[in-house]
């Protein structure tokens, strides 16, 4: 079922310009609905800490940088344990469901939703669905306890397996019910949310009191809202040993040239991180800057004068780049995959063969091009030590709201904060390299590389034209 993922919002503004994007309760639906204590008061661990549980008017600001006179602006609830919550832990029936493609550290969350849902609430029923969105209707499930999770963290991967497509509404809400499960634990992308977004719909015309609960996972960073997604910094490192390489290789030879193609269908960050963290790079090339191959102020331009510069150089290729040239110049196939998503042209093997032809028609300079592919590597790696404590607290999170009767949200991280966040924030758009902020101008300054827009085009889009 396709739909735009966006639900009704609930707003709630204050003085200054204050404005929160709240998300939706159990309560704006069921009134009347039981609370219970927070069994985390009685556990040793957490019941020294002064303040331990979230006032329920904390948020958290979606704009840090402010001027003296500019309105407080939006917020997003903050995310933590609650002094009430809605569910009896006996009465929880939890599972959790992965779906779309694969990031490090979907383990780390599927296991730190288990152990938080055990040992911090004694909730002792969480099933694994199988295979994505179509699980609930097509597949087994899992029973997950601590011991079956116990060191899935260290495996890259989804030990619950994952799909495209498949997401029908009707179907998943009936075996929701069917097998009496309340607690919807749901961890994928930009897609995976907007589907989560109408379970949550079809769930609340339903009357039904069953939490959905979403999770950002995204190797492509290309969510928004969020800080960052989980598994983007394991995806960067791993990134690190492909250019490596190519430049070991373009180095050790003359006129060498070593090729990288990343992951990255619409947004550019893995490639612009990992070419700031490199160093090694002279060229990286993203789907939100556009660039062209021949004449004055092209690619081959650019290379012919970097290896006259310094005998070889490393480029760095997000997969979505450049896809209108290759569409302009092989038969355009406009094929999506299961999920709708496009499926992508191999830019590298592409561009690869344009270069050597570039400079085997010219005869003026002989080059050694060597392409690497680890796209599908930077992603199915474990979590790197940063992410595997990022995921742990996106986990409790999640289950912190959950069992404070919130629904229809979205865990994520707002400057550094733990957050909820209602999905039609996290599916409205799609988180991009902005050209022309500070961090691209940043990647040109350290590659030197043309920034292949005429300044008559940068100036318009500087005004945002
Ligand atoms: N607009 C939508 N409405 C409902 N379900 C969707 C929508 N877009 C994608 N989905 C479902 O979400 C799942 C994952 O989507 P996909 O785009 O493959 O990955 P990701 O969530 O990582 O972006 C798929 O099962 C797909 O059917
Ligand atoms: O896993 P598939 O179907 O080969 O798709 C590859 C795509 O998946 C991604 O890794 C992530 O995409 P999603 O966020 O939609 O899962 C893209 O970078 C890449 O284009
Ligand atoms: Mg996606």
């Amino acid at each position: 079922m396709e739909s735009n993922g966006i639900s009704e919002s609930k707003t709630v503004t204050g003085d200054f310009g204050y404005v929160l994007q709240d998300v939706p309760h159990l309560t704006d639906y069921i009134p009347d609905l039981p609370t219970y204590s927070n069994p985390l008061q009685d556990n040793p661990a957490y019941s020294v800490v002064k303040q331990y549980f979230v006032h329920v008017d904390d948020s958290v600001p979606q704009k840090i940088v402010v001027h003296k006179d500019s309105p407080r602006g939006i917020h997003f609830r903050r995310a933590g344990p609650r002094q009430k919550i809605y569910f009896e832990p006996d009465e929880v029936r939890a599972c959790i469901v992965t779906c779309g493609g694969l990031c490090p550290g979907l383990n780390t969350v599927i296991r730190e939703i288990v152990y938080s849902l055990y040992h911090m609430y004694g909730v002792t029923r969480v099933l694994g669905i199988d295979g994505g969105y179509r699980g609930f209707y097509a597949r087994n499930t899992v029973p997950l306890t601590p011991k079956v999770v116990n060191d899935i963290h260290k495996r890259g991967g989804t030990i619950l397996g994952t799909s495209r497509g498949g997401h029908d509404t009707s179907k998943i809400v009936h075996s929701i019910q069917d097998r009496g499960i309340n607690q919807v634990y749901i961890i994928g992308g930009d897609g995976t949310q907007k589907g989560a977004s109408v379970i949550f719909e079809e769930i609340r015309r339903r009357g039904l009191k069953v939490v959905v609960a979403g999770i950002p996972k995204t190797i492509d960073n290309d969510i928004p809202v969020i800080d960052k997604s989980f598994g983007f910094d394991t995806a960067v490192e791993e990134a690190q040993r492909a250019i490596n390489a190519a430049h070991v290789e373009a180095e050790s030879i003359e006129n060498g040239i070593g090729l990288v193609k990343l992951m990255g269908r619409y947004s550019g960050f893995i490639a612009m991180y990992a070419t700031l963290a490199s160093r090694d790079v002279d060229c990286c090339l993203i789907p939100e800057s556009p660039f062209y191959l021949d004449g004055k102020g092209g690619l081959f331009e650019y290379i012919e004068k970097r290896l006259k510069e310094n005998g070889h150089m490393v480029i760095v290729l997000a997969e979505g780049a450049g896809q209108e040239l290759l569409s302009a110049s092989m038969q355009s196939m406009n094929h999506q995959d299961a999920s709708g998503n496009k499926l992508l042209q191999d830019v590298g093997l592409w561009i690869s063969q344009s270069i050597k032809d570039h400079f085997s028609r010219q005869k003026k300079m002989t080059i050694n091009l060597k392409y690497i592919d680890p796209t599908y590597m930077i992603r199915a790696v474990p979590s790197n030590a940063s992410d595997n404590v990022y995921c742990t607290l996106l986990a409790q999170s999640v289950v912190h709201g959950a069992m404070a009767g919130y629904t229809g949200f979205t865990s994520g991280l707002v400057n550094g904060r733990q957050t909820y966040i209602p999905f039609y924030r996290i599916t409205e758009k799609q988180h991009q390299v902005v050209i022309t902020d500070r961090m691209w101008a940043r990647l040109l300054s350290s590659t030197n590389q043309p920034s292949f827009i005429s300044q008559k085009e940068g100036q318009r889009r500087r005004r945002g034209e």
